[in-house]
């Protein structure tokens, strides 16, 4: 089995793949890829071969299309995975909670017209909503959630109710939907996983919990891994 994991910056996922054997990635270096030293690793368990291989894509929508369109030209998987800090307008979602996220919405993606928005769908020239093909079993405890994908992440009162009143999502990402729209059509199997690192309202530096989502991210995902 081949699994890929993609993710925007290298420290979201650093203590995964320096904990197991991966293949690496990193389009945010510079550097050769994969990275000298790090290709190829075949994990062997009781049922079946596994190769881990990481994507840093770099942040935001583009970068990650980008990168997963070039990789997924050249390498076949079993299973792309999308790992990430993430945003959430819902507060029933607890600061460092993961959540699995079934559909994700170019928030952007469209026309203004005058005070109105008008979603790509509508205009009749493409599509802004995309959806996981794979989501983790009810026993593994972690909710689904909807989520939006921004170019900007949103940091103003004004602007964060404008949004809430034409869409309904409760986790924001830079990423999610690029993923989603890179793996449906080059035909990969994928799943995105987030943990929150911070509510969306007027931007709040100090009170993101990163490191925090960061580490119960890391940990489910070696877990997960450990267990496919
Ligand atoms: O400052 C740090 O230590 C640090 C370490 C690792 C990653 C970061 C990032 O800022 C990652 C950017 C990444 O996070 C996602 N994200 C997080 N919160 C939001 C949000 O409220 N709205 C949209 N995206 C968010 C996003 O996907 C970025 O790619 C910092």
């Amino acid at each position: 089995m081949r699994i890929l994991i993609v993710a925007a910056t290298r420290p979201e996922i650093n203590e995964l793949i320096t904990t197991l054997p991966f293949t690496i990635h990193d389009h945010t270096t510079g550097l050769p890829n994969p990275e000298p030293g790090t290709s190829p690793h075949t994990t062997h368990n009781s049922q079946l071969t596994t190769q881990f291989t990481a994507l840093i894509t770099g942040a935001g929508m583009v970068p990650t299309a980008f990168a997963l369109g070039q990789h997924l030209a050249a390498n076949r998987y079993d299973l792309a995975i999308n790992l990430g800090i993430a945003g959430s307008f819902d507060r029933e979602i607890a600061l460092g909670d993961i959540v699995n996220i079934t559909e994700d919405t170019l928030a952007e993606l469209g026309a203004e017209d005058d005070e109105e928005f008008i979603p790509i769908a509508q205009l009749g020239f493409g599509e802004g909503t995309f959806n996981a093909t794979y989501t983790l079993p009810a026993n593994a405890g972690i909710a689904q959630a909807t989520a939006i994908t921004v170019n900007t992440v949103h940091g103003n009162e004004a602007s964060i109710q404008k949004l809430s009143s034409r869409i309904t999502a409760q986790i924001e990402s830079m990423e999610g939907a690029a993923f989603f729209y890179a793996c449906r059509q080059m035909g990969v199997p994928c799943m995105q996983i987030r943990a929150v690192s911070n509510y969306v309202e007027k931007r709040n530096r100090e009170a993101w919990k990163i490191g925090l989502a960061i580490k119960n991210l890391n940990t489910f995902a070696v877990e997960y891994l450990k267990s496919v």
